[in-house]
């Protein structure tokens, strides 16, 4: 059966008015495994389609990474190259930002697209996908209005005279001008909803995982308020971290949510040791007993944020006058136990962190990993959409690595920041990091990320990362480009690294296909190809068969 839809009822303008209230009631699509149909979508693609020559040759490139792909609700069963394991049932969601202009409006920055959610659901060796827009408020806001109507990443509304920008401004300050666009990440919290998220609190979206449908706001019941947190909060069966920079009086609380809840409690305060305002926290790690608050000079900037136009770094400023601290909390008291002076860094993701312990089992100190820009913060550059989208075959990516901090827990002032292995195992790019799950706080071996063939814009191959032997197996499409690799655990699976990983490729052809990894020998066991070009796609999860 095919499952066509019609663009969602579209209500409000540029008003900033409540949150529409999340309602328990949904209707659910249900599996629609038989005699499942693919339909043409209904796409649209911007006028900025990439088209760069192929390296060699004259053939046209038409990569559909970077243009928009509006899908208001597409579902269709994939041809399947290869074989899908049995075991594999379930659904990988993954979220980003996939719709970048409005009319013929085009964005500026990766991180301004509207929510686009893509759905793979595995059952029986099958592969049934699904492509649908987030109903988000300012989404639903700039299709009514024909115009952008809250403040994104980079892009802010115009303000139409000046008394409107005094209101914008009050706005700004109440919050209600901010974005409610969840284009970041998807989480499954430990009591199975499934929340979209981006760096504005307003913007934790409840979808719906089997039918993709917003569902409504994921309200946060206490009294905390503040208008940012992290973008990846830590979430397992049991567990829901994250963290909320106070602008105000530089630092973080730290807070944990239970499953079931939608309260949020606060653990702890760690204060900025830098100023003039608390680091950027796009994510940070933990580990099993502790959490690793990091406090990056790239701080973000209140005079940035009042800006109609962006800055070189956004809302943020590079400050490295100020250094760059780890900061770490234990989960039970809230105490900080440690807080070191670093090298300066800059990262976006953490990839995991553990406890390091001496012959008596005494917790002498914390290893945190990340992907780390070298300290440069020309990444947030790199990443705008004219420079994705015009690659000449210069190779233009700035190089990353695995940053592996050492934090001592013995009182000692400093702690230490080395590559994890040499970068040049993985062309020296490296972002969109994840792990077996089960291994999230403890000692670990493997990290699956996105890594570099260069010459490159962007990060173009997966990396399985063995930070024991310090060996990377890599995977790569030429001209493609491969979304974050998400580990999913064979059931029963003793070794760190049974499973499979998945991927979404964005190719040079301008099509798009689902990839499936084998997690030990990082070889392609299956594609499935979409009747259509895929969108780059940010952060994923997975969601076990019920
Ligand atoms: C897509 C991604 O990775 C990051 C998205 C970040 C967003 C949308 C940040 C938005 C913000 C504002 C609209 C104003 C306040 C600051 C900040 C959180 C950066
Ligand atoms: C895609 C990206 C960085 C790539 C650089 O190598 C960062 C994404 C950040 C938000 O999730
Ligand atoms: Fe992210």
């Amino acid at each position: 059966m095919a499952v066509s839809g019609k663009p969602g009822s579209v209500k409000g303008g540029c008003s900033f008015g409540r949150a529409v209230n999340f309602s328990r009631k949904h209707h659910k699509g249900g599996l629609r495994v038989r005699n499942v149909a693919t339909r043409l979508p209904e796409t649209q693609v911007s006028p900025e389609t990439q088209v760069s020559p192929e390296k060699g040759g004259g053939n046209e490139r038409k990569l559909a990474a970077w243009t928009s792909i509006r899908q208001e609700r597409w579902e269709g069963e994939l041809a399947v190259q290869g074989e899908i394991p049995l075991w594999l049932n379930g659904t990988y969601l993954r979220n980003g930002p996939g719709l970048w202009h409005i009319g013929d409006y085009n964005f500026r920055h990766l991180f301004d697209g509207y929510a686009t959610l893509v759905r793979l659901h595995f059952q029986d060796g099958r592969l049934i996908a699904g492509h649908r827009q987030i109903q988000s408020e300012a989404y639903k806001a700039a299709i009514k209005n024909k115009k952008l109507c809250y403040r994104e990443f980079s892009e802010v509304p115009k303000a139409d005279n000046f008394l409107s920008y005094v209101g914008e401004l009050a706005s700004l300050f109440s919050g209600a001008s901010l974005t409610d666009n969840a284009n970041t990440g998807v989480v499954r919290l430990g009591d199975g909803r499934v929340v979209c998220l981006t760096e504005t609190i307003k913007g934790s979206i409840i979808i719906d995982p089997d039918t993709l449908e917003t569902m409504g706001k994921f309200e946060y019941s206490d009294t905390l308020g503040g208008l940012i947190h992290s973008a990846h909060p830590i979430v397992t069966e049991s567990e829901f971290w994250t963290l909320l920079p106070d602008l105000v009086k530089p630092g973080y609380i730290v807070v944990r949510m239970e499953p079931g809840s939608n309260e949020r409690k606060v653990i702890g305060r760690v204060n900025c040791r830098g100023g003039p305002a608390p680091g950027w926290v796009h994510s940070f790690p933990v580990t099993e007993h502790y959490v690793v608050v990091p406090e990056m000079s790239l701080r973000y900037c209140a005079q940035n944020l009042l800006r109609a136009e962006p800055t070189p770094l956004y809302k943020f400023e590079w400050h490295p006058l100020s250094k760059a601290f780890m900061h770490v909390m234990c989960k039970a008291s809230g105490k900080i136990v440690a807080s070191v002076e670093v090298p300066l860094y800059v990262t976006f993701h953490f990839i995991n962190a553990y406890e390091e312990k001496d012959e008596d089992g005494r917790v002498t100190g914390i290893v945190a990993d990340c992907c780390e820009h070298n300290a440069d913060t020309t990444i947030l550059d790199k990443l705008r959409l004219h420079n994705l989208r015009s690659f000449s075959g210069e190779d233009v990516l700035p190089d990353a690595r695995v940053g592996r901090f050492t934090i001592p827990l013995d009182g000692s002032p400093y702690g230490k920041l080395e590559a994890a292995l040499n970068p040049d195992e993985h062309g020296r790019g490296m972002d969109m990091c994840s792990i077996n799950p089960a291994y999230l706080g403890k000692t670990y071996r493997y990290a699956y990320a996105c890594g570099a063939q260069r010459p490159c814009n962007f990060p173009n191959t997966l990396t399985k990362l063995d930070l024991v032997e310090k060996k990377a197996k890599n995977w790569f499409d030429e001209g493609s480009v491969p979304s974050e690799p998400l580990f999913v655990a064979r059931p029963g699976a003793t070794e760190e690294d049974d499973g499979v990983v998945i991927s979404m490729v964005s190719d040079k052809n301008g099509e798009g296909y689902a990839l499936l990894l084998d997690g030990r020998t990082f070889e392609e066991i299956a594609r499935g190809k979409f009747p259509y070009g895929l969108p780059y796609g940010l952060h994923g999860c997975w969601v076990p068969k019920k």
